[in-house]
């Protein structure tokens, strides 16, 4: 599969998207606190966090749909709530209720969507079909009333690529697809990406942000409780090294050896332990040296730094 990541993006001073200390409020209650984020282009930016953490009113008032209590939204320069329809052709939007008319064929539904809004020149998948683009080829003059879900997800894919968008905005994109529909979801994605689009996804799928984003931003409770790149984000959350404990060997020797905490287990009558810890390398040679100076061999030694689940995890554990 080619990483289209590897190519560095087109990525322009003045934000392609950004939200500044904005704040929603639904009469007394606050669904999203003092929240900002600025995205260029050429990014992919995803938006994580549990339900109801305030994921979906932040894109909306970005889609003009949410006028926020206080702040500021900016998209491509310009206010979505005041001067959504200047950005038409140039926004892209794959939401999670597609509301395509259901008598129309696929091939239809493309030919209006891009009647009403024009494509730009010299874009992403430019003098290729969008519903080749998407693998709905076969689909083509199927009326949109009978597409499985999936294959709705896609008809909503090919509509945003059709007009070579600056920004996109997509909620929740793979959700229902099948395993191999999300990873060209995902190449599709990133070649818009590749060609200078900005994008905001929204998942449920942590291993889609893992595998896409430039940026995550956590949300709870309303409020952005971590950001930055994967990477960083991750590194916020212990790493793991773990052995079989040798013959004669017992954990008790390891608090004093390491700076993390450590825990022990049994499986199959073999002890083994786990150490969790900020300083995955200096606690990694104090191990080894340890092992080293006492001639004991580590069977299973392996070190992980912590995925964006634990991370995920962590943060929505504090939370309850
Ligand atoms: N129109 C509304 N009136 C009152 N409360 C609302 C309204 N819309 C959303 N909320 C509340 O605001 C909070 C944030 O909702 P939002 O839909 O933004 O969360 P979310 O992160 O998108 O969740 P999910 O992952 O479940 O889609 C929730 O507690 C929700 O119940």
């Amino acid at each position: 599969m080619t990483d289209q990541r590897a190519h560095p993006p087109a990525v322009s001073s003045a934000p392609a998207f950004a939200v500044q200390n904005v704040t929603c409020q639904y009469g007394s209650y606050t669904a999203v606190e003092e929240v900002s984020f600025s995205v260029s282009s050429g990014e992919i930016f995803a938006l994580l966090g549990t339900n109801g953490a305030g994921k979906t009113t932040t894109v909306e008032s970005l889609q003009g749909n949410h006028t926020p209590t206080s702040g500021q939204v900016r998209v491509l320069g310009k206010d979505p709530g005041r001067l959504w329809r200047t950005l038409a052709g140039r926004v892209a939007v794959i939401s999670q209720e597609s509301g395509f008319a259901p008598d129309l064929t696929v091939a239809e539904t493309l030919r209006m969507w891009q009647a009403l809004n024009p494509r730009r020149e010299a874009t992403a998948f430019a003098g290729q079909d969008p519903i080749d683009v998407v693998g709905l080829s076969h689909r083509r003059d199927a009326k949109v009333g009978v597409l499985s879900g999936g294959e709705k997800r896609r008809l909503d894919l090919a509509l945003a690529v059709s007009t070579g968008p600056e920004v996109l905005f997509a909620d929740e994109p793979t959700t229902g697809l099948d395993p191999a529909s999300r990873r060209s979801t995902w190449e599709v994605l990133r070649t818009l990406a590749a060609h200078g689009c900005a994008i905001l996804l929204t998942t449920h799928y942590l291993d889609e942000a893992a595998e896409l984003a430039d940026q995550v931003a956590i949300m709870n409770s309303g409020k952005v409780v971590q950001s930055g790149t994967v990477a960083q984000v991750v590194s916020a959350q212990d790493a793991t090294i773990s052995f079989a404990l040798p013959e004669g060997v017992t954990a008790s020797h390891l608090p004093e050896l390491v700076h993390g905490r450590t825990d022990c287990f049994e499986t199959g009558g073999r002890r083994s332990v786990v150490v969790y810890t900020g300083q995955l390398q200096a606690d990694m040679l104090r191990i080894l040296t340890w092992a080293d100076e006492e001639g004991l061999v580590l069977e299973e030694l392996a070190a992980h730094p912590a995925s964006l689940d634990e991370v995920f995890a962590a943060l929505s554990d504090q939370d309850a």
